[in-house]
């Protein structure tokens, strides 16, 4: 699979492990939370989000979901505390979300899958950039944040109204003035272990940080999602929905509990 993975039955998750060994790796991401056996750690403190809506910049389809990018080149959108140490900046908000509204999310919890799940990449600032970051243990930390079918969430339409504009793959517009602090839970009670990323290169380096409590989508929330496309202008319309990795082995870790 020369690099073109996807989430079909010829490049998907099972085959990723061809030109990505480490898919195989001992820190894999996502994982099935099972709260019973997480250990709560009174040491975790409670994250720190502060995130300045003037880093907004663009919404892009990437072909794999849809992000939304900020700039990243001082401290003005940060995560602190919670299990890491130092300051991450953030870099990228994306979405993974399914066919229907009973699978989509990549972390699941006692084997429940979620419509979606929201994730906030950060990347940690004692190295010099992203890229640099992405191949530390820790230089990465990303917020996931569950969504569940419930009331509309009115926040999160912000984000949709662009989705005329990134139909298809390639497709990007800008994005600005948008604090992604409305997009979380009122509680950020979380589980937090050692993964990685969930697509291609899949790299040991994120510090994951999955909030306890959902937010809502709405079932017409989800169908525009669903309106996406992996593929470009011109190409086959092949609709975005189940662009979620499955659970992967937990290998020996432990996840630990920010509550009891
Ligand atoms: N699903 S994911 O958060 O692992 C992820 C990233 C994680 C860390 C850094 C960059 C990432 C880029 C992604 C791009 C598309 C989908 C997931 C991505
Ligand atoms: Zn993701």
């Amino acid at each position: 699979m020369a690099h073109a993975w996807g989430y079909g039955a010829d490049n998907g998750p099972d085959k990723w492990a061809k030109s990505f060994p480490v898919a195989d790796g001992p820190r894999q991401s996502p994982i099935d939370v099972v709260p019973a056996q997480a250990v709560f750690d009174g040491g975790l403190k409670p994250l720190r989000l502060q995130y300045d809506p003037s880093t907004s910049m663009d919404i892009l389809n990437n072909g794999h979901s849809f992000q939304v990018t900020f700039t990243d080149d001082t401290d003005s959108s940060t995560l602190k505390d919670g299990p890491i140490s130092g300051v991450y900046r953030l870099k990228q908000f994306h979405f993974h979300w399914g066919a229907s509204d009973d699978r989509g999310s990549e972390h699941t919890v006692n084997g429940t899958k979620y419509p979606a799940e929201l994730h906030l990449v950060h990347w940690n600032t004692k190295y010099p950039s992203f890229g640099d970051a992405a191949s530390k243990p820790d230089g990465l930390g990303v917020v996931g944040v569950f969504l569940k079918i419930g009331a509309e969430n009115a926040q999160l339409q912000k984000v949709l109204d662009a989705f005329d504009a990134i139909k298809t793959k390639g497709n990007q517009t800008t994005f600005t003035d948008f604090d992604p602090t409305v997009l979380l839970p009122g509680c950020l009670d979380y589980w937090t272990y050692d993964g990685s990323l969930t697509t291609p290169p899949l790299l040991e380096s994120v510090t994951w940080i999955v909030c306890k409590e959902a937010i809502s989508v709405s079932p017409a929330q989800m169908a525009r999602f669903r309106g996406l496309l992996f593929s470009g202008q011109g190409e086959a319309a092949c609709c975005m929905v189940d662009n979620y990795r499955p659970p992967q082995p937990l290998k020996g870790r432990t996840v630990r509990a920010s509550f009891k």
